[in-house]
């Protein structure tokens, strides 16, 4: 398992998204804690901006408290390693469920949206607009209630995840963060945004949940964004009149025409209890009067740093900017899946496929400009108090692990039998064992407990979906535009920057051209010099010369005894004698005995053979 942070070490992945992937974490502290943590890709985390924008923006992440959303619960930053600690909610999340079990109905899905646009009333609220809004970022939780009934229990997560990938240093250039198709017209455009596009996103949402597709649809992303700047819905048969007013209402092109996060939640409520087969019939005269709940918004929650200015921007229609404008170069081919992951849009992949999970498109003509970052080259004014906060993690964890134990090393699992993705493509998470959704409860940190619905069989059966009890309204102040924070750092001086690690130069043999066994040979011949040396040096210095030739005395001494004893013997045994040409074998007058004697100088041996 890999540690994250000092408290975090991930055991699996989840799931993974254009910005990162999810791993299921325990909390080292507390034993049998688990969580989820979203480790931000590399390119995300390694650019200063995100980074400083992730510390900056942690207080609103972490106070960013509702029943419906997903709670952040710590934000980690570890050397090169960005990553979002969330409560983990065991359940699929609103894609996967739809394409496992089919559009909901209208009353379910009235119900499912309007605790979303409660979510987002309340985030609204904070000044934070979640600008991804899409069925892949809804979890279904389950809650059982008192009675032993389970209730589907939709959270909202990856709030702030669009906002720190749209980062000056990703955005320099002004692309698009998104998700093509839930992506709002003004978004599209470079135009300013608003809680309206939060809006715009739930009314797509709504849509998909009653008809099981998205409104808008292309071949490429290109053509989905020209659908949403140019085309109008259509009513499908099956979407009763007053949930498509709502419907209708959220996908103005022009964002002050959308009603609030509010209304929109109050409206849904409204529509739920009139349409369906048990609703009264003054409920449903009142569904029917539903456009006149759905107030806009007064003062929209800006998004900072989006479009010409709040000013230009907030009255605009859609008119206002072409919509040629928008069409990215080299985006006209290639499949679209509308259902592909988030957007982020780094300038240098301007060229990439649509197809690619990681939508790239090239900066929009007429967006914003950019403020104080945009065209910024040089170093961004962050990065030493960065690099500051990085040195502190660093010390946090620096502990080696092989790639075969890292988590981070491997991929996903995909099910047995499944067809291995292209990186990119597709809805990634999908397709997990189902292990992963346990059926018996966990306790959250929050103290609720979620299991995963029951596997339905047979044709796709309408999630039970039961009205949660309504939110006191919020008294939360309206969004200010937050004043850049400075950063401090620990009291302590910047630690200077370590200076890069001299190595020692490589020796070099003498023998540059390596030739096999010459060190042998060479050790050899040294080894015959010495002894060479050697000898000369007690030849001539001892007594050595003497004693050889008192030696050879000895062995002609001995040898003329050999001899005559020989001659003796044979003549005994009535032999010729044993010189030349006698068949016994005669030890010291054999060929080989000769060859040495005749090589090696010592002419006195050949003296003692049967020839001489
Ligand atoms: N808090 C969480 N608890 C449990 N599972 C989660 C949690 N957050 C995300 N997941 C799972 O991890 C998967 C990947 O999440 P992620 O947010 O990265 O994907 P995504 O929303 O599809 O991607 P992106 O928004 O980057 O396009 C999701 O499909 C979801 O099922």
């Amino acid at each position: 398992m890999r540690p994250v942070g000092s408290k975090y070490l991930l055991e699996e992945p989840l799931g993974r998204g254009a910005t990162g992937t999810v791993w299921r974490a325990q909390v080292r502290d507390e034993a049998g804690s688990t969580v989820a943590v979203k480790v931000l890709k590399e390119e995300l985390a390694g650019d200063p901006d995100v980074v400083m924008r992730f510390l900056r923006e942690r207080s609103v992440l972490l106070r960013l408290r509702h029943p419906h959303i997903v709670r952040v619960r710590d934000l980690v930053v570890e050397g090169d390693l960005l990553a979002l600690v969330m409560d983990l909610v065991d359940g699929p999340d609103l894609h996967r469920y739809l394409r496992e079990n089919g559009p909901f109905t209208p009353v379910a899905a009235a119900l499912l949206t309007a605790a979303v646009a409660d979510a987002l009333a309340a985030s609204h609220a904070d000044g934070v607009v979640h600008r991804d809004l899409k069925p892949a970022n809804v979890l279904l939780a389950t809650l059982t209630g008192e009675d032993g009934d389970e209730r589907m229990h939709p959270m909202l997560t990856d709030f702030g995840i669009a906002r720190l990938a749209d980062s000056p240093g990703v955005t320099r250039t002004h692309e698009f963060v998104g998700t093509p198709a839930y992506v709002a017209p003004e978004s599209a455009q470079g135009r300013p945004q608003t809680s309206a596009v939060d809006i715009y996103g739930a009314g797509i949402l709504l849509y998909e949940l009653v008809t099981g597709r998205v409104p808008f649809q292309g071949e490429n992303a290109i053509e989905v964004l020209q659908a949403h700047l140019n085309q109008q819905p259509r009513r499908p048969s099956t979407v009763p009149e007053p949930l498509w007013t709502v419907i209708e209402r959220c996908l103005r092109k022009e964002p002050a025409q959308r009603p609030s996060a509010d209304s929109l939640a109050r409206a849904l409520r409204v529509v739920a209890a009139g349409v369906g087969v048990h609703a009264t019939p003054a409920a449903a005269e009142a569904a029917l009067g539903v456009g006149a709940l759905l107030a806009p918004d007064e003062t929209p929650t800006l998004v900072p740093g989006t479009g010409q200015g709040a000013a230009q921007g907030a009255g605009g229609g859609s008119g206002d900017a072409d919509p040629t404008q928008v069409l990215p170069h080299g985006q006209s081919g290639g499949s679209y899946d509308p259902n592909a992951a988030t957007s982020v849009l780094p300038s240098e992949g301007a060229n990439r496929p649509a197809a690619d999970g990681t939508r790239v498109l090239p900066p929009v003509p007429g967006g914003q400009p950019g403020g104080q970052q945009s065209g910024q080259q040089g170093p961004h004014p962050w990065e030493s108090q960065l690099s500051a906060a990085r040195q502190r993690n660093d010390q946090t964890e620096a502990r080696y692990l092989p790639p075969e134990m890292d988590p981070l090393f491997r991929r996903p699992r995909r099910q047995p039998g499944q067809p291995a993705q292209p990186e990119g493509q597709g809805r990634p998470g999908y397709g997990y064992p189902q292990q992963q959704y346990p059926q018996q409860q966990r306790q959250q940190g929050g103290g609720q407990g979620y299991g995963y619905p029951q596997q339905q069989s047979g044709p796709p059966q309408q999630p039970r979906y039961q009205q949660p009890p309504q939110q006191p309204a919020q008294q939360q102040p309206r969004y200010q535009q937050p004043q850049p924070q400075r950063y401090e750092p620990q009291q302590r001086p910047p630690a200077a920057p370590e200076p890069p690690r001299q190595h020692e130069p490589r020796r070099r043999s003498a023998n540059p051209v390596k030739i096999p066994g010459l060190g042998c040979l060479k050790g050899c011949l040294t080894v015959i010099l010495v002894m060479v040396v050697l000898f000369v040096i007690v030849w001539y210095t001892t007594p050595l010369p003497h004693w050889v030739d008192s030696t050879r005395n000895l062995w002609d001494a001995t040898s003329s005894w050999a001899h005559s004893a020989w001659d003796k013997l044979s003549s005994i045994t009535g032999d010729s004698g044993g010189g030349q040409g006698d068949n016994t074998p005669n030890p010291l007058n054999t060929p080989d005995l000769n060859g040495i004697t005749g090589q090696n100088g010592l002419g006195g041996l050949n003296g003692l053979n049967g020839n001489g």
